[in-house]
């Protein structure tokens, strides 16, 4: 079924009031970068006034849910920690809950503070941040070696990647094929307002590439991330909406959970790649989250 454009008050309203439940993605439908959307704090405000239950979920790993609880702040957002599932948390739950990860061993991350924020909260040493600002050259590459107390390299969105890192998690990965290869998701780009960049996705496919390995995914729209959340919340997929700004993540996340899902315009999704009859099919469509603003009014 082609999915459905919200126009009138009328579709709001009968939206809000089909669901006890709002999973939001965040890049792109409540900001950008860190730059508000319109309306979105007004929109959540609304929705938490009309006893709804709201849960943040981003695929972004560099920050940590408490660095979220920040963030949401300065945007005059409230949100408390246990309602933000990043996929830096998810891989830390999976990693201490799912793997039962040896915590005599470390985790290598090919990422930044969210993931080895998130991995020390739950008792994994994480390695590899201070690596970014050493120098490396074809003499000094020897000292990167295999280390068997590497039990997994973790990847995500890294802004301070560096040859050294991708070295020593090629290393760890290609000599140990007990070293685990998670990666927190595969996000092709990063919504950055104007332009798109180069997501963590595109990051991973570095080592994806030298290692030949296939790394497992935390993040949307794949099992890991949506398992987790179904169960920490006790969620009725029926009464739950997914809102989302790509199809390939968000929406396909949704769909894959048995959920209703409601894409915006205001990220990376335009109306023809909603439209398009191949695509992931979104129940709803809008042009931003602040369109549900106009029912406080
Ligand atoms: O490259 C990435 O990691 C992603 O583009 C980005 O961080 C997505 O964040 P989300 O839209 O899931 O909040
Ligand atoms: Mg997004």
């Amino acid at each position: 079924m082609a999915p459905t454009r919200l126009r009138a008050r009328a579709d709001y309203e009968s939206l809000v009031d089909k669901y006890d439940t709002f999973l939001f993605d965040c890049d792109g439908v409540i900001w950008t970068g860190s730059t508000v959307i319109p309306g979105a704090p007004a929109a959540l405000d609304l929705l938490r006034r009309r006893g709804k239950r709201l849960v943040f979920v981003t695929n972004n790993s560099a920050k940590s849910r408490q660095d979220y609880v920040q963030k949401f702040a300065r945007l005059g957002i409230q949100a408390e920690a246990d309602e933000i599932f990043s996929s830096a948390y998810a891989t830390a739950v999976y990693l201490r809950d799912v793997v039962r990860f040896d915590t005599a061993k470390k985790a290598y991350v090919v990422g930044g503070s969210g993931v080895r924020h998130e991995l020390e909260a739950v008792g994994i040493s994480a390695t590899g941040h201070a690596d970014s600002a050493l120098p490396i050259d074809l003499d000094s590459i020897r000292d990167v070696r295999a280390d068997p107390d590497v039990g997994a390299v973790v990847c995500g969105l890294d802004y301070d990647i560096s040859y050294r890192k991708l070295a020593t998690a090629h290393v760890n990965l290609a000599e140990n094929r007990d070293c685990l290869f998670i990666a927190t998701n595969d996000d092709r780009t990063l919504p950055g307002g104007r332009y798109m960049y180069p997501g963590s996705g595109s990051l991973l496919q570095v080592l994806v590439h030298s290692t030949q390995r296939k790394p497992l995914v935390m993040g949307k729209p794949n099992a890991p991330m949506m398992e987790c959340i179904l169960q920490r919340f006790h969620l009725d997929p029926a009464r739950t909406c997914m809102v989302g700004d790509r199809l390939d993540t968000d929406i396909l996340f949704g769909i894959s959970g048995g959920l209703s899902t409601l894409c915006v315009l205001s990220g990376v999704a335009d109306e023809a790649s909603i439209l398009a009859p191949d695509a992931p099919q979104a129940t709803y469509y809008t042009a931003s989250l602040g369109d549900l603003a106009a029912l406080a009014a």
